[in-house]
């Protein structure tokens, strides 16, 4: 037991090594790495060799179902740099039926955090495969997931910004139980419609259900651990878990509370107004 943890750890120091050495050789200086949402980030490449791009490095926290997947793949799309969810890389990994795959399920499906050093390994192996693909920046979604994680991250490379998306807890668990995925496109997609009349002092929130095309409707798939069981135990691991590092950011001053006030519609360019990112919306909606 005690060999196996050592070789664990030897492994994710390698992973980690790895890493930095990936970000050390990479062209982008440490001041380009900063967060300079003001630049321009024209087109689609995230090629670090074009002086007009700058790579963000940024991380989304909040609760499952808040819609961190959603917002944090839509941004990367804005600013040119991947949207790596470690949550993707867990399912890829479950799908794959390699060596984990057994043990994953079993700790995926009750709502339990995968191990700091599994999830350590599969993130910079991604990372790597980027790199060698000449990607740079990124939005992580659903990591760092817990103080540990966020040192070792923290020890590799400088986050920029930490956005922290909020929702109330019984619109989450909804939320959660709306999910479906297209089997055959991977679309993801939420039939849950939410209106719920605002009470002492908070506002009315609607969020509209994200319904699926005509052609999706019959492939459409629920996540294993969408069940409401899991998805309490879920809620329950963020807190525990997860919470405590947006504190770590906090005492950071890298992060930034964003407070969901309805469905995309309304929540995308207030979020985007949050960033200082509102005319890059824009342009490239007017470009659309
Ligand atoms: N950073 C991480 N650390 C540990 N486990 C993780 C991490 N990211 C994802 N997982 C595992 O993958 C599952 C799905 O993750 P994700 O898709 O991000 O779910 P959620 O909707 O709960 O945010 C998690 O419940 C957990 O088991």
């Amino acid at each position: 037991m005690a060999a196996r943890t050592r070789l664990m750890r030897r492994a994710t120091a390698r992973n980690v090594r790895e890493a930095v050495r990936w970000m050390s050789s990479s062209e982008i200086s440490d001041s380009d790495m900063r967060c300079r949402p003001s630049v321009s980030h024209k087109g689609s490449s995230s090629s670090s060799s074009d002086p007009g791009l700058r790579s963000v490095q940024w991380v989304f926290l909040g609760c499952p179902g808040v819609g961190k997947g959603t917002y944090a793949s839509r941004l990367s799309r804005l600013v040119s740099v991947p949207h790596i969810a470690t949550g993707d890389l867990v399912r890829d990994e479950l799908a794959s039926s390699g060596p984990l795959s057994k043990q994953l399920a079993e700790i995926v499906n009750q709502g339990h955090l995968v191990s700091d050093e599994i999830i350590i390994n599969l993130l910079s192996k991604r990372l790597e495969d980027g790199v060698n693909k000449g990607e740079s920046g990124f939005i992580l979604d659903g990591f760092p997931r817990t103080t540990r994680q966020a040192e070792i991250l923290g020890g590799v490379t400088e986050i920029d910004l930490v956005v922290n998306l909020r929702l109330r807890e019984d619109i989450l668990l909804t939320k959660c139980l709306g999910r479906r995925i297209c089997s055959q496109c991977g679309g993801n997609f939420n039939v849950a419609s939410i209106d719920i009349k605002g009470e002492n002092g908070r506002p009315d929130i609607i969020m509209a259900p994200i319904l699926p095309p005509e052609h999706c409707m019959s492939k459409l798939i629920t996540r294993a651990d969408d069940t409401r069981e899991v998805v309490k135990e879920r809620l329950r691991v963020y807190h525990e878990m997860s919470e405590p590092v947006e504190e770590f950011y906090r005492k950071r001053g890298k992060l930034l509370e964003f407070e969901l006030p309805g469905g995309i519609s309304e929540s995308w360019p207030k979020l985007l107004q949050a960033l200082k990112l509102n005319n890059l919306g824009e342009e490239q909606s007017a470009a659309a």
